[in-house]
């Protein structure tokens, strides 16, 4: 397999099969070293089964897979030592306190800075000294987390590591994402919806019925959206105005908004670059100029909506299916 050292994660063409049912369709993924990559997805997409892959938890039908330079199947415990994986499913039902239960998991999991356990629970804010079984959703995800986190792992593997935690506790959480970059590790996480990882993420892939759909960086989803715009400008300048936002290649639904004293204006859609936006308008007498932050979730949620059925009849692409092609 192609692979460059610096990737963390490197996949070509993953297919997982349950059975008659086909999970993962080939997928072609490249994390690289050091950086945050959020992997999207609606319920049943593949998100939580490509996970397992990395982790040796499952094996692949088809295809190849590198983690941290090494093959999953091969790389035993030594390979798991360097990654820390958060469970989608935590299944912590244990008598024993949250503290003991983090010790055994540090046997396993490798040297434990002294302090960093108590450091994580109380930036979290989660009590280790109670039972596990009687903590909150919430709190037994903290409980994972810290597991995650505390040998300081080469990768975060994250399966919806911010179900269940509340706002100030996500806050948190994206703090120790960040650090986690700052330190040179890589993150690889999953969710539902993008604002969850748009704040920490450089890069996105949308997998929807076990393809990636899209793939992205957040500053190139931004860039394409598509945005609401509202000019005013001088009443001597309205049939100008209107004559260039008509011409300009990538506005649409040009409409009057109001017009003020002296003034007159328009409002209208653009998927275009702001930039040439900007430098058309500048010739006229500007009084204002509103560009709404594009609805980057509404991007996303129509691609959950994308109709995969017609690609399903071209047969599988064993290269993994990109809509638009890749983006960087
Ligand atoms: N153990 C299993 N046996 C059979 N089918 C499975 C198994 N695990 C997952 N699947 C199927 O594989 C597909 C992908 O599931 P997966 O759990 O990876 O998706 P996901 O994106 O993580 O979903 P969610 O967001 O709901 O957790 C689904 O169709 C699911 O029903």
């Amino acid at each position: 397999m192609d692979t460059t050292t610096d990737a963390a994660v490197t996949t070509r063409g993953l297919v997982k099969r349950y059975g008659a049912n086909t999970a993962l369709h080939g997928i072609d993924l490249d994390i690289p070293r050091g950086s945050v990559f959020g992997m999207i997805g609606p319920n049943g997409a593949g998100k939580t089964t490509t996970m397992r892959l990395l982790l040796d938890i499952l094996r692949p039908s088809a295809g190849e897979l590198r983690v941290l330079g090494e093959t999953p199947r091969l790389g035993g415990a030594a390979l798991r030592r360097r990654i820390g994986y958060l469970p989608g499913e935590l299944h912590l039902a244990t008598r024993v306190k949250g503290r003991e239960l983090l010790a055994h998991y540090a046997e396993i999991s490798g040297p434990v800075r002294p302090g960093a356990v108590d450091a994580l629970a109380d930036r979290l804010g989660v009590d280790l000294g109670r039972p596990v079984r009687s903590l909150s959703k919430g709190n037994k995800q903290k409980i994972g987390l810290i597991q995650a986190f505390m040998h300081e792992p080469e990768l975060l593997v994250l399966d919806e590591p911010t179900s269940g935690l509340d706002p100030l506790v996500q806050q948190e959480f994206h703090a120790m994402l960040h650090e986690a970059k700052a330190n040179g590790q890589t993150v690889f996480l999953s969710s539902h919806v993008l604002s969850e990882v748009q704040q920490t993420a450089h890069e996105i892939a949308i997998l929807k019925q076990g393809r990636i759909v899209e793939r992205s960086t957040v500053a190139a989803l931004r860039e394409d959206a598509v945005r609401h715009v509202r000019l005013v400008v001088a009443e001597a300048d309205a049939a100008a105005a209107r004559a260039t936002l008509d011409a300009l290649p990538g506005v649409s639904g040009v409409a009057p908004a109001g017009d003020g004293p002296g003034t007159v204006a328009f409002s209208a859609t653009l998927d275009a670059h702001v930039d040439a936006f900007v430098k058309a308008v500048a010739r006229l007498d500007v009084v204002d100029l509103t560009v709404e932050e594009p609805d980057l979730e509404e991007m996303v949620l129509a691609y959950y909506g994308t109709d995969l059925t017609a690609d399903a009849d071209a047969g599988d692409d064993a290269e993994g299916t990109t809509r638009k092609g890749a983006r960087r």
